[in-house]
């Protein structure tokens, strides 16, 4: 078994098929308009209409209003949520689909915060991200080591933040999670896929053989 991989940030369509077809597993569009990945619902729902049949297509949510996520899910076909601000646990349900909670590590105690969500309303994942500034997307990583905090509490955990082609296979090593999620480190620009930086990212994440 291979860990599962993630690419946040897509803004093309190119890129978004280009993605799937070098065997990402779950594509994020991203919904925060101060980022350089944001997108309007139109142009992601012509992104989310490139969903294979077994993809899973994530909307990333800074701080959203409840009806616009219920809008996005609906517009682009969504077929999970992602968290990524400083949302409650009681505001993590209600959308219709399965919601990814992220939690930006800085040490210990943001781990034990994660551990609030295991179990709540539709939480089924927890995303631990680097505390990078504008809430993600920052290359910015942290200790894996505190992923053990989270890891057998039930939850499947995603590691993200700072990862990158180089590095990727180590982070699977050392922290044995569900699934890897990564924006900056294989773009050439902001929002702008590098597609060998995709493949080679793939490819290092699912070297790493999880039931040995
Ligand atoms: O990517 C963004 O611009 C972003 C902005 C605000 C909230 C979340 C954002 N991205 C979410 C992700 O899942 C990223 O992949 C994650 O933060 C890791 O990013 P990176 O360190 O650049 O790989």
């Amino acid at each position: 078994m291979s860990v599962r991989v993630k690419v946040c940030g897509v803004t093309r369509l190119e890129d978004a098929r280009a993605a799937w077809d070098a065997g990402v597993d779950a594509l994020g569009l991203n919904f925060y308009p101060p980022s350089p990945r944001y997108l309007d619902l139109a142009t992601a729902a012509r992104l989310g209409r490139t969903r294979p049949p077994l993809g899973t297509l994530i909307g990333v949510f800074v701080n959203a209003a409840p009806e616009d996520i219920r809008r996005a899910v609906t517009e682009c076909g969504l077929t999970a949520v992602q968290l990524h601000g400083d949302e409650p646990p009681e505001a993590c349900s209600g959308f219709g689909v399965p919601v990814i909670k992220a939690l930006r590590v800085r040490g210990a105690d943001d781990v034990a915060r994660a551990r609030a969500y295991v179990g709540v309303g539709d939480v089924t994942g927890l995303l631990l991200d680097g505390a990078a500034p504008g809430y993600g997307g920052g290359g910015v990583g942290f200790d894996w080591s505190l992923v053990a905090g989270v890891s057998g509490s039930g939850v499947p955990v995603l590691v993200a933040g700072g990862l990158k082609p180089s590095n990727v296979a180590e982070a699977v090593r050392a922290t044995r999670p569900y699934g890897v999620d990564v924006a900056s480190g294989v773009e050439s620009a902001p929002g702008i896929k590098d597609m060998d930086a995709v493949r080679a990212f793939v490819r290092a994440a699912k070297s790493i053989n999880l039931w040995e």
